[in-house]
């Protein structure tokens, strides 16, 4: 069972009110001025990982109260509760055990009494395999020819931590061509069949429950399209696996239960990276990558349950967020990789976080008072920079940015990437120090602009500053630091889910779209008038059946 607390509810929230009112007037530039041993007290480093947290509002006082809170909210408790196996997802009855699949230490985990690590193992045993034979040409298509393509076909958690990993991780590709399907719309699948040779195509259909409109839709039409170029239905398993938690559903579709990657339902989608879900990950970078990703994540799962508050990455990064969305009432939180093939990192945490923690209603179930879950956006720099940093820098709005960079480039190309850290250390510190009115004035002069000109235009010049960044510089992306890396961000998150006394690993909210799309559906099957919504669907609804 998890604790009920709401942080508003704690002795530590109140010292806390009070602490903000001394703290919303505090500048960064000088929390740094009068301790030069800010970077060393407010920076965490973690095998490559470096987490600098010292451009932020905040002094020791500050994170001492934050980890007041959470100890109050009985963190510590919570974080014993997901390790061990308990049904802390409540609203569907099951365990959150994605530490499982990552758990190389092989200790066991029980669900129900029953240790949960030898089907994990098996499961992995299986991709392994599978995913060897592929690589090496030993599995055959149904004329005989090797493998050369691979569609991941699934949508949500069964498509953006599989899209960003292969992508994060394209120094470590195999010879094989991945490519991913999620969208309903025609296009995408029609799109990505147009280059592919059904004889030499390997269809991974990914879903968790194997009921997702999305994915079985563009399964079917990827069937249609393997049997309209001559195959027959039993060459089917020779170009066909589900990655899967329903067997049932699996062996109607038609796929041999042989070629099924099972996991379970305590793995969440947005969690399920890790699992038979990662399949498309193997064929990608090769099992042994794969593994070490795994490793990676084991070693931030051993960091974040054995290290105190203090030093513990995930808490910290959490408490921080917490600082700025509930006090300084911050709605979003930017995350800008310094990396380009790190550019779905930020949409695979929109899914990670704000399915998450984007709830109203607290773990007692009534509605909460306070700020839940931010909004995650962000693009790699410097892209961003030419974009939106704009609002970041002169804005009206706080909007905490977690800058992160990789020290070596798997692409040492002249002076690239000395240009690109260049900017990554610029923008925190600009972002932090600003710039003044006095500044620009002298800058505007020495440039030779009159008084009046300097008048007319030194306000648009200037940056207040005070901006909050954290700075996560790595050695290197490897499948180790990435695995660590998307941890670290899981356990922040639930961290957070935590402290605001919410659930973090249902997800009710995507129901009701669902539901209505079912019910228009069958309207949208016939040319009849449909009456039955309110005005504005009914006009969009009966337009749209004349434009078609
Ligand atoms: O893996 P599936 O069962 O097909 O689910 C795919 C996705 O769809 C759902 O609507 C959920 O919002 C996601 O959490 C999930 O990842």
């Amino acid at each position: 069972m998890l604790p009920k607390i709401n942080l508003t509810e704690t002795k530590a929230y109140t010292y806390l009110s009070d602490h903000f009112e001394k703290m919303i007037d505090t500048d960064l530039k000088d929390l740094f001025k009068s301790d030069n041993e800010r970077f060393s007290k407010f920076s965490i480093l973690f095998e490559d990982i470096l987490v600098d947290y010292s451009k932020n509002r905040v002094d020791e006082e500050t994170i001492a109260l934050l980890i007041q809170v959470a100890k109050e909210c009985m963190l510590n408790d919570a974080i014993t509760a997901m390790f061990s196996g308990e049904k802390i997802n409540m609203t569907e009855g099951r365990p959150v055990l994605h530490i499982a699949l990552r758990n190389q230490s092989n200790t066991p985990i029980y669900v129900d009494g029953k240790d949960v690590m030898p089907d994990v193992n098996a499961v992995l045993n299986h991709m392994q395999e599978f995913s060897n034979d592929v690589i090496s040409g030993t599995w055959k298509g149904y004329t005989g020819k090797p493998i050369s393509d691979v569609v991941n076909i699934g949508i949500g958690g069964s498509d953006l931590g599989p899209v960003m990993v292969t992508e994060a991780l394209k120094p470590y590709k195999t010879h094989l061509n991945l490519h991913f399907v999620s969208n309903v719309d025609g296009t995408h699948i029609a799109e990505t069949l147009k280059t592919l040779n059904p004889e030499t195509t390997l269809f991974l259909i990914a879903s968790k429950t194997f009921t997702t409109q999305e994915t079985m839709a563009n399964a079917h039409s990827a069937r249609d399209w393997f049997l309209a170029a001559g195959a027959k239905e039993a060459d089917i398993a020779k170009h066909f696996a589900a990655l899967s938690t329903n067997s049932k559903g699996v062996s109607e579709f038609g796929i041999d239960t042989k070629n099924m990657f099972e996991f379970w339902d305590w793995v969440g989608g947005r969690y399920s990276l890790w699992s038979a879900i990662g399949l498309s990950i193997c064929l990608s970078i090769g099992f042994d990558n794969f593994k070490e990703l795994l490793a990676g994540a084991h070693a931030m799962d051993n960091h974040f349950k054995e290290t105190d508050l203090e030093q513990n990455i995930p808490v910290i990064l959490a408490l921080v967020g917490i600082w700025y969305n509930d006090f300084f009432d911050a709605q979003t939180q930017a995350i800008l990789p310094y990396d380009q093939y790190m550019h779905r990192f930020a949409a695979y945490f929109q899914q990670g976080d704000m399915e998450s923690n984007g709830k109203h209603v607290d773990r007692n179930g009534k509605d909460v008072d306070y700020e839940t879950g931010p909004i995650i956006w962000g693009e790699p720099g410097t892209n961003g920079q030419h974009a939106f940093y704009q609002l970041i820098h002169q804005g009206t709005k706080l909007i905490p940015c977690d800058f992160i960079a990789p020290a070596q480039s798997h692409n040492p190309l002249g002076e690239h990437h000395t240009l690109l850290l260049s900017n990554f250390f610029a923008q925190t510190e600009a972002l932090m120090n600003g710039k003044s009115l006095d500044v620009v004035v002298d800058e505007l002069k020495s440039s030779g602009k009159t008084q009046e000109e300097i008048d007319q235009i030194a306000p648009f010049k200037v940056f207040e500053g005070n901006r909050p960044t954290n700075s996560i510089l790595v050695k290197k992306i490897t499948p180790r630091s990435l695995g660590s890396l998307i941890a670290m961000y899981e356990h922040k998150i639930f961290v957070q889910g935590i402290l605001w006394n919410i659930y973090s690993f249902d997800q009710w909210g995507v129901e009701l779209g669902k539901q209505l799309a079912g019910k228009i559906l069958p309207e949208l099957r016939n040319e009849d008038e449909v009456t039955s919504h309110d005005g504005s669907t009914n006009g969009l609804i009966n337009r749209f059946k004349s434009w078609r």
